[in-house]
């Protein structure tokens, strides 16, 4: 079992991770979510013992990684697919690795079976595609058998095969009793893979429950509602009667009313009350993907904006119109159902940024705009809850103690060498 108790890295006046306190158990996979930036990797290197925490502690079978007896036997670890010798061939790499740890020189083979390169076995890994890198990676993690397993975004780079295949490989490491933890930014992979989430923002705990209980708090039900699209006046119409009976309406991409707060049949009831008819009336749920948008919205630190092409437009030839808007688009939750409580935010987030990237409207090329802000007061029933008198992130404090030497120093055969610089 992998344990973290109030665990807070600050680089410089940089908090990447805050007061993070759970637990990864074996018998199941465990995804880990976030944001870009959000400290996955950061809590990933503390608890492999490549960066130290400012406070709090992280053990593994109750040890810090350190001081674990025969660590590369009982952890394995895929940090960065990049950081390997790439000169040298697949094998060669496996095989110091396996050397540095008493590891027979057969199980080399194995494991490159295992992730299917024994036929490039021979190859220099810097003639790799990054899948490939990812799978050379993977097979390093694998070579000790052991049963604690950390994989840092390991579908990276992969085909819909290797991503179904390490979907299946985490599975089935988990079902031997194993402890797999398993970072993504990607909510719908976790969804599939992962038994038990563990999600943070801006370095804090904002999750920390079972995907079932995940999709039961998160996804919320809502009512598609279409009316005739040449008649907009009765859009209009019926979304103030609904609003007026206490319905909490949102435009759709395509036109359609997206209702929640009111039960379908009375849905329909005021619609015929305003005397509106309808094309579509219909049940949904929002996804997963959505819901854990919603929760993580406030504390994306990185969000993309609309490219304006200063100066590159070209003027609109005479008489043409310019593309009509998205109904919706870059409203505050134009992608998301509102939360199941009318009252408020189910999860209180950090204020969005207004730094060097903005908290800008939704982007024609992805994140969705700056989201209204959480309705101050609303308890975040998942967040930990922030010590007594002092803010959700801690205020500029003396750099850290020198970091790990393997995180600083050069060690491309390591496995678990850390990010690049960033
Ligand atoms: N060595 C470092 N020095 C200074 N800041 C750092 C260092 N490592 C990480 N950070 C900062 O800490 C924060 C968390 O980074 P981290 O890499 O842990 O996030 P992440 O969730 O893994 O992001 P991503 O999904 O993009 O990989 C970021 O703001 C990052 O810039």
């Amino acid at each position: 079992m992998i344990e973290a108790v109030g665990l807070t890295k600050r680089y410089g006046d940089k908090t990447a991770v805050y007061n993070l306190s759970f637990q990864v158990r074996p018998g199941s996979v465990t995804g880990f979510l976030g944001p870009n930036g959000s400290g996955k990797s950061t809590t990933m290197r503390m608890i492999l013992g490549l960066d130290n925490p400012t406070s709090g502690t992280v053990t593994i079978g109750g040890y810090p990684y350190r001081k674990l007896p025969n660590a590369p036997r009982q952890v394995g670890a895929l940090l960065d697919a990049k950081a390997v010798h790439g000169g040298r061939a697949a094998r060669s790499h496996l095989l110091s690795l396996a050397q540095l740890s008493g590891i027979p020189a057969r199980r080399v083979d194995e494991v490159l079976r295992v992730v299917g390169l024994q036929d490039v076995a021979k190859k220099r890994s810097k003639g790799f595609s990054l899948g490939m890198g990812q799978r050379l990676g993977i097979a390093a993690a694998l070579l000790g058998d052991p049963q604690v397993l950390l994989f840092d975004e390991p579908v990276n780079g992969l085909d819909p095969e290797g991503i179904l295949w390490v979907r299946n490989l985490m599975k089935a490491l988990a079902a031997e009793g194993r402890t797999v933890f398993v970072s993504s930014h990607l909510m719908s992979e976790m969804a599939l893979t992962a038994d038990h989430l563990i999600v943070i923002g801006r370095g804090q705990l904002l999750a920390d429950m079972s995907v079932t209980d995940f999709i039961s708090a998160n996804s919320a039900d809502f009512a598609r509602v279409r009316t005739p699209d040449s008649e907009p006046q009765l859009r209009e119409k019926l979304s103030s009667a609904l609003t007026e009976a206490g319905g909490h309406v949102l435009p759709e991409q395509d036109g359609a009313l997206r209702v929640t707060g009111l039960p379908l049949p009375r849905i329909s009831d005021l619609a015929h009350e305003a005397d509106v008819r309808l094309w579509e009336l219909s049940p949904h749920q929002a996804s997963l993907e959505e819901a854990y948008m919603r929760m993580t919205q406030g504390a994306v630190d990185y969000r993309s904006t609309i490219d304006q092409k200063a100066g590159l437009q070209q003027p609109l030839p005479p008489g043409a119109q310019p593309p009509m808007p998205v109904p919706g688009q870059g409203q505050p939750g134009w992608y998301a159902p509102p939360p199941p409580q009318q009252a408020g935010q189910p999860f209180t987030a950090p204020t969005p940024p207004s730094g060097p990237y903005g908290g800008a409207p939704a982007g024609a090329y992805g994140a969705p705009g700056a989201p209204g802000a959480p309705s101050a007061g609303a308890p975040n029933p998942y967040a930990a809850p922030a010590p007594q008198g002092q803010p959700p992130v801690a205020p500029a404090q003396p750099p850290a103690a020198a970091p790990a030497p393997a995180a600083s120093a050069p060690a491309p055969a390591d496995p678990t060498q850390p990010k690049d610089a960033r």
